[in-house]
């Protein structure tokens, strides 16, 4: 069963998905989520209206440059990638490599790898030197 998130049913979920998400999801996206969905914690990936939602908010914001907190196997990584321009840049953050490296070739085959740079680390500490780069650059 697909998990409902903020609707009501299951049915309403399913229609929605079925007439608005799936015929609009990008192939290459389409690709990460079923490859996702081999790993043991599939369950984690982000789900495909919500990705909508923050490609959305990304086009809103005119985003360039992001941060992704959390990476697994690359579905809102992409989808970023996806959404940015062709010289914007994603510092993507997570312990896991392998997680990361499972999505890696649809990233590759999209054409988008340029844009990012993978760091393997615990968040904070990766965040922290970011900042220190950050002050000692003012
Ligand atoms: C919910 S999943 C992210 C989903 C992903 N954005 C997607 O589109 O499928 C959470 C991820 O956060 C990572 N994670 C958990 N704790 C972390 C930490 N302290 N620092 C960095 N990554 C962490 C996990 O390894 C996992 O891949």
């Amino acid at each position: 069963m697909e998990p409902i998130s903020v609707l009501q049913t299951h049915d309403l979920y399913k229609y929605i998905l079925d007439t608005s998400v799936y015929p609009t999801e990008p192939e290459l996206l389409k690709e990460l989520r079923a490859v996702s969905a081999t790993h043991p914690n599939a369950f984690m990936g982000t789900a495909p209206d919500a990705g909508r939602m923050i490609q959305l908010l990304l086009k809103i914001a005119n985003a360039k440059r992001t941060i992704e907190v959390g990476v697994f196997t690359g579905y809102s990584l992409l989808l970023t990638a996806l959404a940015i321009p062709d010289d914007g840049k994603i510092v993507a953050i997570d312990i896991d490599r392998k997680a990361f490296e499972t999505g890696l070739p649809v990233i590759k085959k999209a054409g988008v790898e340029h844009k990012i740079e993978f760091i393997e680390s615990k968040a904070v500490a990766a965040l922290d030197k970011l900042l220190d780069n950050l002050v000692e650059k003012l």
